[in-house]
């Protein structure tokens, strides 16, 4: 079962495009990665994605629906983890907790049980009444991490998730990724860390100037790049030189 499709999308910031004519889609339970060099396009897919950007052309579909046909239940079925924490300076660890709840219509018991084990998990159990400013880097982006895992969508969509957090973090994030997996969740996550990419992912998008170099499980990349043994390092330095190949050409 098909739970993102994004057909044919092409959009940008100004009148020329950033991406263009991007099609791939997400089945339930996959994770997928989303990887290009800095400035590929990968937040830019993303901003379409949770809809704080309009494609120019294309449309793109969360469960069958797109935003504009029921914006509440396109909205409610995906949880976002950016690159950049984003939070509320005079609310607390637990007001973050309890906002995420309210908005997103969570049971009390449920949402008890969730929060006693994501603050076990993340290791933040003593820091419920702190402060962001309070609140180190990785902490911060623990509270978004907790904030999206509090709730159980279709799909995550995680900005560049690893970038900041201890190991014990990384693992713990992990740990959620492949239990919410497990039980149907679908994950997009963009990351510059190829060799848990490579482990991780189901599948691995290549982005590469805002199109879609290529698609497909390793063994696919390993295929259409004609390097059989190629980690998705080796294929991203190939990426690369194709692009260096085109500059000179
Ligand atoms: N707010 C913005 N206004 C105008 N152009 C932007 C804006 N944000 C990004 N861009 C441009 O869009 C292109 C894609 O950027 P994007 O942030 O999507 O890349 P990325 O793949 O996420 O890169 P990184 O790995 O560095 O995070 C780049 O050329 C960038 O300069």
């Amino acid at each position: 079962m098909t739970v993102l499709e994004v057909n044919n999308v092409t959009g940008g910031y100004t009148r020329k495009p950033v991406l263009h004519d991007l099609t791939f889609s997400i089945g339930k339970g996959e994770l997928v990665g989303l990887i290009g060099l800095n400035g590929a396009g990968k937040s830019t897919t993303i901003k379409h994605i949770i809809g704080t950007m309009n494609a120019t052309q294309g449309e793109i579909r969360l469960n069958g629906k797109t935003m504009k046909e029921d914006p509440a239940i396109y909205r409610s079925s995906f949880s976002y983890i950016p690159e950049t924490p984003v939070l509320y300076d005079e609310l607390t660890l637990m007001e973050h907790l309890q906002l995420t709840a309210m908005a997103y219509n969570l049971d009390s018991s449920v949402f008890e049980a969730r929060k006693d084990s994501l603050l076990k998990e993340f290791r933040m159990e003593k820091r419920l009444n702190w402060f962001p400013s309070h609140f180190s880097k990785g902490m911060r982006q623990k509270v978004m991490i907790m904030c999206a895992f509090l709730v159980n969508p279709s799909l995550y969509i995680i900005d560049e998730p690893f970038v900041g957090l201890d190991p014990l973090g990384i693992q713990s994030l992990l740990d959620q990724m492949k239990t919410r997996k497990e039980e149907g969740a679908s994950v997009l996550m963009s990351t510059h860390i190829l060799s848990t990419a490579e482990k991780f992912c189901d599948r691995i998008l290549l982005l590469h100037n805002g199109k879609i170099r290529a698609q497909g499980t390793m063994d696919d990349l390993r295929a259409i790049f004609h390097m059989p043994y190629a980690t998705l390092d080796d294929l991203y330095i190939e990426m690369t030189k194709e692009q260096q190949d085109e500059k000179l050409a």
